[in-house]
């Protein structure tokens, strides 16, 4: 992941199995795929929207069926390997164009429809010899053959239509902002407070700005109280900071501040309630949860490289 909120994965020879799964369209951020060495089987899934992607590794799995025409069209895609599997089919031209470094060997059903349009001219030339000679030597069911042959090997079956420049209609999705303009952190008293939490009686955790406590608001919505033990200059820059720039900014992927609290000595921010715990706890499976799958953990840090995403302040 770097700071251009590009992200990459790279799973090469994890002894992965099963199909790639279809989620992935949805990683747009994607810049590298790293696959490869692995046993995957079943098809490609929809890629058309990986419009950032630029590596592919797919090679030395069991992959199958055909490539679809929108890889050659892939605006940022630089090199695909896709060696060593059981593609079929015709490889799609663009990708033989040389603009993108492609690997396809060892796929011994696929199909370089050039080199097979090239074969066709060389048996059409043959043909057309055979016949001229055999028609000098005899009249028998020649006038019948030429023909026939002539247009199967003007036409070899299986020979893919020219690509459409027409792009996939995936580019041209309109894409909102990161930002949503509603809700702004309100004054919330510490009486409200302790009655929330219930004077601050279900401590579930503690960081750096302090301990957290749960709580809930009168109207029912759950909260997570963050109080702040240390009064230095620089926590309370800090918790001015979190107040000032979380007031303002509301992302998909940050923790909504839905108020703060100054009062008698005491700095509280006050978060939404996140229910499933901590990443940390999803990450290392400490929670009686299934542990994610490699696609769940590329799509949180991709998520997670949103919410840094440097069009935003980050306080540290
Ligand atoms: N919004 C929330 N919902 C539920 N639990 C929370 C929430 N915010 C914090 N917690 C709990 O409180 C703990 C401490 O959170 P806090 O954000 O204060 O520190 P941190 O992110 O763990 O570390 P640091 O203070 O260094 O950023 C978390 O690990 C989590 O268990």
């Amino acid at each position: 992941m770097d700071s251009s909120n590009q992200l990459n994965s790279s799973l090469s020879g994890k002894n992965m199995k099963g199909e790639i799964p279809s989620g992935l369209n949805s990683m747009e951020a994607l810049t590298e795929l790293w696959l490869d060495g692995n046993s995957l089987t079943g098809q490609l899934p929809d890629m058309s929207n990986l419009i950032n992607l630029q590596i592919v590794h797919l090679e030395n799995n069991k992959l199958t069926g055909s490539l679809p025409s929108y890889l050659g069209s892939l605006p940022s895609l630089q090199e695909l390997h896709i060696e060593n599997n059981s593609f079929s089919g015709d490889i799609p031209r663009a990708l033989l164009t040389g603009k993108v470094n492609f690997k396809y060997e060892d796929n011994p059903q696929l199909h370089n429809g050039a080199q097979q349009k090239r074969r066709f001219k060389i048996i059409l030339g043959t043909s057309i010899a055979v016949c001229i000679a055999w028609r000098f030597s005899t009249v028998t069911l020649i006038d019948i053959l030429i023909p026939v042959v002539s247009a199967t090997l003007l036409y070899p079956p299986g020979d893919s239509l020219p690509i459409s420049a027409k792009p996939s209609t995936a580019y041209s999705i309109a894409r909102g902002g990161p930002f949503m303009d509603e809700g702004v952190a309100y004054y919330i008293s510490l009486s409200e407070l302790e009655i929330a939490t219930e004077h601050f009686s279900k401590k579930i955790g503690q960081g750096s700005f302090g301990s957290v406590y749960y709580g809930k608001m009168k109207d029912g919505k759950e909260i997570a109280v963050k109080t702040m033990a240390d009064s230095s200059s620089h926590a309370t820059k800090q918790f001015v900071t979190e107040v000032a720039l979380l007031s303002r900014i509301h992302h998909r992927n940050l923790v909504p501040l839905i108020g703060y609290c100054e009062e008698e000595e005491q700095r509280i921010l006050v978060y939404e309630y996140m229910h499933n715990g901590t990443l940390r706890d999803r990450i290392h499976c400490s929670v009686n949860q299934k542990p994610l799958d490699w696609l769940a953990r590329l799509q949180i840090a991709e998520d997670a490289a949103k919410g840094l995403d440097s069009n935003l302040p980050v306080v540290w």
